[in-house]
């Protein structure tokens, strides 16, 4: 079938009330940018839907991309045609004719904008009923719940007819919701939890910490590569990298092992805090989901969040593991997060630590070390670049990835 648009319907926005035409021109914005290198579409928003009209693009191509767009519901590609009720039944036919298997059942379902229109809703539904069963005798009709349900809308332009319903990402636009910090490192949970802020309209920006030459180029190569898997969901990312060895080392040195990791994510959480406030962001997202590892405990969570009164939101904090993984393979990050680089964190980390640190203790100990210097140094160090869609960073061949295993 040569569809001529894709009809798309907007998602939980449809409830936002004076709200509505943001969240529809976000929307429209972020759909034309996951569609930037199809110039021959238009878009048109409209109160209840968004046309987009293809102009010969290939329909599947379009949709492909737009079911990452969060936002929208669902969405069906149909096709424009004069407004002669001999060529909706020629037409009409033929969708259903691709479709068609013995028994199929099926209803008919007209919607008029214009009301002039010579027919009504009912006749239209009745009349390219009776077509379709002439036509395709062992078709079904089915009122409640029917296989395949056949739209037509009549508007001023034209008739729309459309027949297949393909569900979106859901969610809400991104950007909607203000902007985020996701503290992204190499592992499985924080592109993960990244993927459901985005998915909750958060306009988000990666902070990753690293530790070369502890680090080594591909875990910062790989953390870039997460962020180009889940820069779809966005159109694009900014990636905020954060030199983070001379705080570890100092750590290292003056901390008492059970508290390194204590001190390490309080350092990283007041960076990521002067970067989301230079950015102006809301909120700092991470990946902790709770009693996972020895730092992702409360008495953790209460000795680390001291430092700051910012929201740390945790999209994934009562997931199992087994849920989260699902949803990295459903966003396709899970086999790169898998890969065996090692993470700044995990290299400084002491075989005993604290899994309830003392926050006094804590506070104290880290008097050991020049917080403020640190920090500045740190922030006078970052680099910053904007990640697109599918780029590579990380290039690497199967003999390498096995001598690591
Ligand atoms: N190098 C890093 N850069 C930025 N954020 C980090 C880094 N390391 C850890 N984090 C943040 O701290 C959270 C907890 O990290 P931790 O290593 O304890 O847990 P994890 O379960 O392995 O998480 P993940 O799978 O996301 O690495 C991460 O989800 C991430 O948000």
């Amino acid at each position: 079938m040569e569809y001529t648009e894709i009809m798309v319907r907007y998602g939980e926005l449809s409830t936002k009330g004076k709200n509505r035409r943001t969240f529809i021109d976000r929307l429209c914005g972020n759909a034309k940018k996951a569609l930037h290198d199809f110039p021959e579409l238009n878009f048109h928003p409209k109160r209840d839907r968004l046309h987009i009209v293809l102009n010969g693009a290939d329909s599947q191509a379009v949709m492909t991309r737009l079911g990452l767009v969060f936002g929208i519901q669902s969405f069906s590609p149909s096709i424009r045609l004069e407004r002669d009720m001999d060529l909706v039944r020629k037409t009409a036919v033929q969708m259903m004719t691709e479709q068609f298997r013995p028994g199929l059942t099926f209803k008919v379902n007209t919607r008029r904008s214009d009301h002039n229109f010579e027919m009504d809703t009912n006749e239209i539904n009745a009349d390219l009923g009776d077509t379709l069963l002439t036509a395709l005798p062992e078709l079904v009709v089915q009122v409640h719940n029917p296989e395949v349900t056949l739209r037509v809308e009549v508007r001023l332009d034209g008739i729309y007819l459309s027949s297949e319903t393909i569900l979106g990402a859901g969610g809400l636009p991104v950007g909607t919701a203000g902007r985020g910090m996701l503290m992204l490192s190499g592992g499985i949970d924080s592109p993960v939890a990244g993927y459901l802020a985005m998915k909750r309209g958060v306009d988000l920006q990666m902070v990753h910490f690293f530790s070369p030459p502890y680090t080594s180029e591909k875990a910062l190569a790989k953390a870039k590569e997460l962020t180009a898997k889940i820069a779809p969901y966005a159109g694009s990312l900014q990636f905020i990298e954060v030199p983070f060895t001379k705080i570890q080392e100092e750590i290292k040195n003056k901390v008492p092992e059970g508290y390194l990791m204590t001190v390490q994510r309080r350092m990283m959480l007041r960076i990521t805090d002067r970067i989301r406030a230079m950015r102006r962001g809301l909120a700092i997202f991470n990946g902790e989901s709770l009693g996972q590892v020895a730092s992702q405990t409360m008495e953790s969570m209460v000795a680390i969040n001291d430092v700051t009164t910012t929201p740390i939101l945790r999209p994934v904090l009562s997931l199992d593991k087994n849920e989260i993984i699902k949803i990295a393979k459903d966003i396709d990050t899970f086999d790169l997060s898998v890969m065996p680089f090692e993470d700044c964190c995990t290299i400084f980390a002491p075989p005993a630590l604290k899994t309830r640190p003392n926050l006094d203790r804590t506070r104290h100990y880290e008097t050991l070390i020049d917080v403020d210097g640190l920090i500045e140094a740190a922030i006078a160090g970052i680099q910053v670049s904007e990640i697109k869609p599918g780029e590579h960073y990380l290039v690497q061949d199967q003999a390498e990835i096995n001598s690591l295993l």
